[in-house]
């Protein structure tokens, strides 16, 4: 069985990134390539990665108006991602353009609300929903332009599936239980996650900032 586990390389280094999946490719479904990675190393990166012959998602969270979203998702089609993302919160024009302009075999997800972002972040930016009725509206927004799912936390996608059964659902911000949480504010297991409903995970320094980056993906990959 795939694993439904990407594992999030955020580095600037393209040599650290590529070392890091040779060690865990056995245990993960995909590469996770986000604003670090190709800020850096740009869509030449993502070739690069991609010759190791695992699924690409990669993660810019578009967000500009329609007709940019639009042309920048153009100018990735050559990449051939798996899974791309853009803001929900970019509004449903938006959505529906980035939709139109990816490849068909391109899941285009949208973020709902940043795992990293708790209640009182979300008051702090004029949203007062909280994160659940905001995750909740976001969906219905992505599914209603025609998305094929969203990015939400896994405390969240239990309903948020229930909202959209046929959706995709990406869940990062997952820990193994007692693992650090750094910077994600709304974390739950591996497992919990997949219980709950979500598609796939995504797990960067669990993953990438253990000593065994190879260990701790199987660790993982056993709970599941
Ligand atoms: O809401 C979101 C959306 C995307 N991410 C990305 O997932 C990984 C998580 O990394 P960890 O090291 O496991 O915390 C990272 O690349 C984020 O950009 C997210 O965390 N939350």
């Amino acid at each position: 069985m795939t694993s439904p586990v990407y594992v999030a390389l955020d580095t600037p280094d393209l040599e650290t990134a590529r070392a890091i999946a040779a060690r865990v490719r056995t245990h993960v479904g995909g590469l996770k390539l986000g604003l670090e990675f190709f800020s850096a190393n740009g869509p030449a990166g993502v070739h690069a990665m991609a010759e190791l012959g695992l699924p690409i998602f990669l993660d810019l969270k578009l967000h500009d108006i329609p007709n940019t979203v639009a042309k920048a998702v153009q100018a990735l089609r050559p990449l051939g991602p798996a899974i791309l993302t853009v803001h929900a919160a970019g509004g449903r024009m938006m959505m529906e353009e980035a939709k139109a302009a990816a490849p068909a075999n391109t899941k285009v997800v949208a973020v709902t609300v940043l795992t990293s972002l708790d209640d009182g972040d979300l008051a702090s930016i004029g949203v007062a929903a909280d994160s659940h009725a905001q995750v909740a509206r976001l969906t219905e927004l992505a599914r209603e332009a025609g998305l094929d799912g969203v990015v939400c936390s896994g405390a969240e996608v239990k309903a948020a599936h229930k909202l959209w059964p046929q959706g995709y659902f990406v869940v990062p911000g997952v820990r193994p239980a007692g693992g650090e949480l750094g910077d994600q504010k709304r974390v739950v297991t591996p497992r919990q996650a997949l219980d709950d409903g979500a598609s796939i995970l995504v797990v960067g320094r669990p993953i990438t900032k253990a000593e065994d980056p190879d260990q701790a993906a199987r660790a993982i990959a056993a709970t599941l």
